[in-house]
């Protein structure tokens, strides 16, 4: 996974790829790794996938019971919070690494959460296997006072880093924008590797391949552990 997160003048991506693994298996080519918090909190997260979205999940819920019961916004802070408390109380045997963001009424936040419960508050940040790849666009490219459509640029260049260079990473790029106003989720907004159609027809022709010989087993030699079913044989056209 790559996963990332920068804050810009007046708010904050966050983007991911969309690739799932198990060992050298592709498992899903297009997965999401973007999670809903809260209208104004999403959250991207990195390794394993069950812990990922079921942490997030809960620590949404708990959080708007919070914001409930005490009638206001919920806060990226206490959102944080939440999931450090929790990891770590499972000292990081829930696999979750996650970046969290979004923007309260105390104003534009960014927060790492390791498993073990570790959190960091930064203006950029990458995780998961793909991390390296993509600090290393941030480490070039970053720099204060970016404009919404730079941030979304330099966050979706930095998860392109991730996909192309790091095998746990690939297929699409997803990206949250959030702002005092709105939310906007873009879903697959950069398809990189979208498979083409083949270049030539690969039916071959009844018949191409010899018939070199044939053996007829008559039902009866098959005794009665194959029922032999009858189906008739749609017409080659
Ligand atoms: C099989 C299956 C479904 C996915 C299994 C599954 O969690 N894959 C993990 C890697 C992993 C981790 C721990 C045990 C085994 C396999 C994975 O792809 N993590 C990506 C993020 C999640 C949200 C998709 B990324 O961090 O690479």
């Amino acid at each position: 996974t790559t996963i990332v997160g920068c804050i810009f003048d007046g708010g904050v991506v966050i983007a991911a790829d969309t690739r799932a693994t198990s060992g050298p298996i592709v498992a899903d080519k297009n997965c999401e790794k973007l999670h809903y918090i809260a209208p104004n909190i999403w959250c991207a997260g990195a390794g394993t996938a069950a812990d990922t979205e079921f942490t997030t999940a809960l620590i949404s819920s708990q959080l708007e019971l919070h914001a409930l019961s005490t009638g206001r916004k919920p806060r990226v802070v206490t959102c944080m919070t939440l999931l450090k408390q929790h990891l770590f109380r499972y000292q990081g045997h829930i696999g979750a690494y996650l970046v969290v963001a979004g923007v309260d009424p105390t104003g534009t936040h960014l927060f790492t959460v390791h498993a073990h419960g570790s959190t960091d508050k930064l203006p950029y940040v990458t995780m998961g296997s793909g991390s390296l790849a993509a600090m290393s666009v941030f480490e070039t490219q970053w720099r204060g006072n970016l404009t919404r459509d730079e941030a979304v640029a330099l966050c979706s260049d930095a998860i392109k880093a991730g996909i192309f260079n790091d095998l746990g990473s690939g297929s699409n790029v997803d990206v949250a924008v959030i702002t005092a106003e709105k939310t906007t989720l873009m879903r697959n907004y950069i398809r990189p590797n979208e498979r083409v159609p083949k270049l030539q027809s690969y039916v071959f022709r009844r018949g191409t391949t010899a018939v070199l010989n044939e053996k007829v087993i008559r039902k009866e030699e098959l005794g009665n552990f194959i029922t032999v079913q009858e189906v008739p044989v749609a017409e080659d056209k």
